[in-house]
């Protein structure tokens, strides 16, 4: 039997970070051996298992940076992301990042850390979400040109807690069509107002926080005439962390660089 792969968790105690920590449990393949929190979280010293509502895993939430540890899968927050940035990179480890809402700075930072050590970097770790996304640059590349027009807008629905608005997958699929639909295209994020009529270059951003939805995008083509209507929606967390742990296993095989998870799916 191969040696499990060795995962810290970077965000433990958060729903996210909670989620990954029980599917990896149940996965001989990879061992949870930290979790990781900010050093003023209430919960240091819990057990991350018990935390997760698994068996004891006899890992203590911790803030202090690991040392031996292969992979970091980071469900955070934008805050949190420099410092898990730099320790990874100063610990040569590989790096899975899924927070959304970092600045562009970060995103830099990200890049120039990726020169050094492997990073798989998505707003979604969902196969479903990034399947979507496959089909929505198809749809795009087919309806462009439709006589009479086409436009997309993009409806977001999030649980009430989500800190970024718009979502990154909802950022992600707007940059994806607009590659598809050309250089001017303009992003639009809600409307208010006397606005005028809409243009046809703009990709419209639509932000829902209503209750505890784990994630949900719908992407309206609207034609004269008819509409195609593309929804992914999340029942829980686990398409996330399944994920996110599938991008672990992937990326330890790889060379320092730049991947997403069109890479890890191989689409
Ligand atoms: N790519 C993807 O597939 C997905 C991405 N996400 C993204 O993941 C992120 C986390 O989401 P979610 O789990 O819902 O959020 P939570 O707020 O539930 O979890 C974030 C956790 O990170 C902790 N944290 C804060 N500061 C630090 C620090 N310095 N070091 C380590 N941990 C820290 C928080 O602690 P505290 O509560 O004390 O602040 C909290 O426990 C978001 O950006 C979200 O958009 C979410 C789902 C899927
Ligand atoms: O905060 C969340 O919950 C989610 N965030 C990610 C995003 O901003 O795209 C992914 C998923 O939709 C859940």
């Amino acid at each position: 039997m191969t040696t499990p792969l060795k995962i810290a968790v970077h965000g433990a105690a958060g729903r996210m970070g909670r989620r990954v920590v029980a599917l990896a449990s149940a996965d001989p393949s990879v061992e949870v051996t930290a979790a990781i929190e900010n050093d003023q979280h209430e919960l240091l010293g819990a057990d991350a298992g018990e935390l997760a509502g698994v068996d004891t895993l006899d890992v203590p939430l911790a803030s202090k940076w690991p040392t031996d540890v292969d992979v970091v899968i980071d469900f955070s927050l934008p805050d949190a992301i420099d410092r898990c940035i730099e320790k990874c990179e100063s610990h040569d480890t590989a790096l899975v990042i899924a927070t959304t809402g970092m600045t562009d700075a970060q995103v830099e930072r990200l890049r120039d850390a990726s020169a050094s050590i492997p990073v798989v970097w998505a707003p979604s770790m969902s196969l479903a979400v990034n399947l979507t996304m496959k089909l929505a640059q198809q749809i795009t590349e087919k309806l462009r040109d439709v006589p009479g027009g086409l436009d997309i807008e993009i409806i977001e629905r999030h649980h009430r807690f989500k800190a970024d608005a718009p979502s990154g997958t909802a950022l992600k699929f707007g940059d994806l069509i607009a590659e598809k639909l050309g250089d001017d295209t303009k992003h639009v994020h809600g409307r208010e107002g006397h606005t005028g009529q809409r243009t046809r270059n703009e990709i419209g951003y639509h932000a829902v926080r209503v209750g505890d939805n784990p994630g949900e995008h719908t992407i309206v083509f609207g034609m004269l005439g008819e509409r195609i209507e593309l929804n992914v929606a999340a029942s829980n967390r686990d398409c996330y962390a399944a994920g996110a742990i599938a991008a672990a296993k992937w990326l330890i095989d790889r060379p320092a660089g730049m991947y997403d998870m069109f890479d890890v799916l191989e689409m």
